[in-house]
């Protein structure tokens, strides 16, 4: 068969519909692509002639009982009949990305315009170029149909292009007055040519007084003050910084406020990205190092590209190069802050813990600079992490909470201080503090210390156990004797964490059914050999050498429950249902016992 050569065909109004309807995530988007058309024809005019006062001025009309329309004009470069044909009726073409100065334009990608579609049945275009030549009326309908009008070499209209919209039934929302402020105020607020609005006898100025955070950002340090109180007021954001951020890369210009307020690495980030001063959008996820989550940025950068849609930049060396330069930018806060204020540095530290240890297990000079001022929870209270280690030159630290409970008194007791090391970050954090400044780091668990408790001679003693056990009967617990400090200790209960699992499953079989419960007491046999805790009874306690002479059943097997209890609470174990209805009758029976012996006394 031979070889054929054919052509794409191309369905005009399912591109129109893809391009305006689906590429952009929110309809508002039109007001920023006519800004940016704009903007762009301004910067042409100028670079040929210079000599003009540039202008934006978008107007509402609204005629009796009619949809509002918006004439949106700028006094830009305008466009010839040709160009109306190479360009604006060229779905893809770009009189911008043929330009030798495209650097310079916001558009790049010839499909901005068809966004009005979103709000407007048509668009009406009425221009008039620099280069002379007579002034062209453009109207464009969705289906892809065109007509173009050339005006009488006199009809007064002045070089630039207006742009003219009516509001469809279902979007006359975004031509209210207010609600076109806004968008123009969100996307132009750092422009720099004039942008006005009207609408009745409503007026604005929406770009009038310049944010001071590029003046800060550009070396003007005696703004500091200006930029905190313009995050307060426009931002919410009561700062506790303004970290100037400047690169070459990337032509980047921007502050990071520093939160006043501790955050997680999911919440949701918020950052105000400017591109050649218009907006872009408030995700700087590809821009920001992962760990800078307790900063928000205010950035403009003018040497980045933007995807189609405008609401990222595309992936290339240039954003790879203005992503290291902020990271540099960052770290170099935190290194000036280290060297020079050190105070703002430890409450920055307090503060932001999270972040920062994010950032230090990524690079040990940082590690260095920043681990001894990382806070942690001990068995002896909270303190430095460079303090600790030189309390305690081994690192010793539990990486589960219910096992950090159990032993934090009794380590204390052996003049050992350990770490809770549950939290994010803890257990990368002391081994790289144990390699890079030469400390011995263990891992110590409730077993550890527990045959490190003394054993004492339970010759003799075979009896009390027979019976404290018997008193224990039916909860999985064993007895034993020891001597351990801190003497005040009566009892130390060590439970297994196959024990809590245990106890977890049993609470689980409550809830379920048959089936369920089946499944559940199968899982539980595995385990069934290591189900026990220990009570350890301290022999050097006062009330423990004193149950060993309790001949009475009743009140010796009340001792040893309620010790088995007051053992759970020390230790901070959850208290089950039997262990609560020993608490129960334990009480009333020393009630009881309390009230009968006062009565005797009376008696006697
Ligand atoms: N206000 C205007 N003044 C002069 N020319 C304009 C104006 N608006 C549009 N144009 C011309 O129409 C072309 C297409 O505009 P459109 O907004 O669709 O795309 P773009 O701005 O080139 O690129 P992007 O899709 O990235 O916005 C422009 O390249 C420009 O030549």
């Amino acid at each position: 068969m031979p070889r054929m050569e054919h052509a794409f065909k191309v369905d005009l109004r399912g591109i129109i519909d893809l391009l305006s309807n689906h590429l952009y995530s929110d309809p508002s988007v039109f007001v920023r692509e006519l800004l940016q058309n704009g903007v762009d024809a301004i910067t042409a005019r100028r670079a040929r002639s210079g000599e003009f006062a540039p202008l934006i001025e978008a107007r509402l009309l609204r005629g009796e009982g009619e949809l509002p329309v918006l004439e949106f004009r700028d006094n830009g470069v305008g466009l010839t009949e040709g160009e109306v044909h190479e360009f604006l009726a060229t779905i893809g073409r770009s009189s911008k990305r043929l330009d030798e100065a495209r650097d310079t334009f916001l558009g790049q990608f010839g499909i901005g315009l068809l966004s009005c579609f979103m709000v407007s049945g048509e668009i009406e275009l009425v221009t008039r170029s620099a280069s002379g030549g007579p002034a062209v009326r453009w109207l464009a309908q969705a289906d892809g149909t065109y007509t173009l009008e050339v005006l009488e070499e006199s009809s007064p209209v002045e070089i630039g292009t207006t742009v003219r919209l009516r509001a469809r039934e279902d979007t006359d929302f975004y031509f209210e007055y207010d609600e076109l402020r806004g968008a123009l105020e969100n996307y132009g607020r750092i422009l720099p040519y004039p942008v006005h609005v009207f609408g009745g006898e409503q007026y604005a100025h929406v770009n009038a007084a310049m944010p001071p955070w590029l003046a800060y950002a550009a070396g003007d340090t005696g703004k500091r003050d200006e930029v905190l109180a313009y995050a307060r007021e426009e931002l919410g954001v009561q700062a506790l910084d303004a970290v100037p951020l400047r690169s070459e890369a990337g032509g980047l210009l921007g502050v990071a406020l520093v939160l006043p307020h501790a955050t997680q690495r999911s919440a949701r980030q918020w950052h105000s990205v400017y591109l050649k001063r218009m907006l872009l959008g408030h995700d700087l996820s590809n821009l920001l190092p992962e760990w800078a989550f307790f900063v928000r940025c205010l950035l403009n950068v003018d040497g980045l590209h933007p995807t189609a849609s405008r609401e990222s930049f595309y992936e290339d060396d240039a954003l790879k190069a203005a992503r290291e330069a902020l990271n540099a930018g960052l770290r170099g806060y935190i290194e000036e802050l280290a060297a020079h204020d050190p105070k703002r540095l430890d409450a920055l530290i307090s503060l932001h813990h999270l972040p920062l240890k994010a950032l230090a297990t990524e690079d040990d000079d940082f590690f260095r600079l920043l681990a001894p001022q990382f806070s942690l929870e001990t068995s002896t209270g909270r303190m430095k992490l460079g303090e600790y280690a030189r309390r305690s030159p081994t690192l010793r630290m539990v990486t589960d909470l219910d096992q950090f409970r159990q032993i934090a008194q009794v380590a204390s007791a052996y003049g050992h201080s350990v770490v809770n090391a549950v939290y994010t970050y803890d257990v990368p954090l002391l081994r790289a503090y144990a390699r890079l400044f030469g400390h011995e780091l263990e891992e110590v668990d409730a077993q550890t210390y527990a045959l490190s408790l003394e054993d004492v001679a339970t010759g003799g003693l075979e009896g009390v156990l027979a019976r404290a056990n018997a008193a224990l009967e039916g909860l999985g617990c064993e007895v034993s004797v020891k001597r351990f400090e801190p003497a005040e200790l009566p009892a130390l209960l060590i439970v297994t964490s196959e024990r809590r699992l245990l106890d977890d499953i049993e609470a689980a079989k409550d809830v379920s059914d048959d089936l369920f419960s089946e499944f559940l007491d199968d899982y539980a046999a595995e385990y069934e050999e290591v189900r026990v805790s220990r009570l350890h009874l301290n022999l050097g306690h006062g009330l423990v050498q004193d149950l060993l002479h309790v001949e009475d059943g009743a009140v010796f097997a009340r001792l040893v429950q309620m010790m088995y209890v007051q053992a759970h609470l020390l230790g901070h174990h959850p208290l089950r249902a039997e262990e609560l209805a020993l608490l129960t009758g334990g009480l009333s029976d020393m009630m009881r016992w309390g009230l009968r012996a006062t009565r005797l006394d009376t008696l006697n």
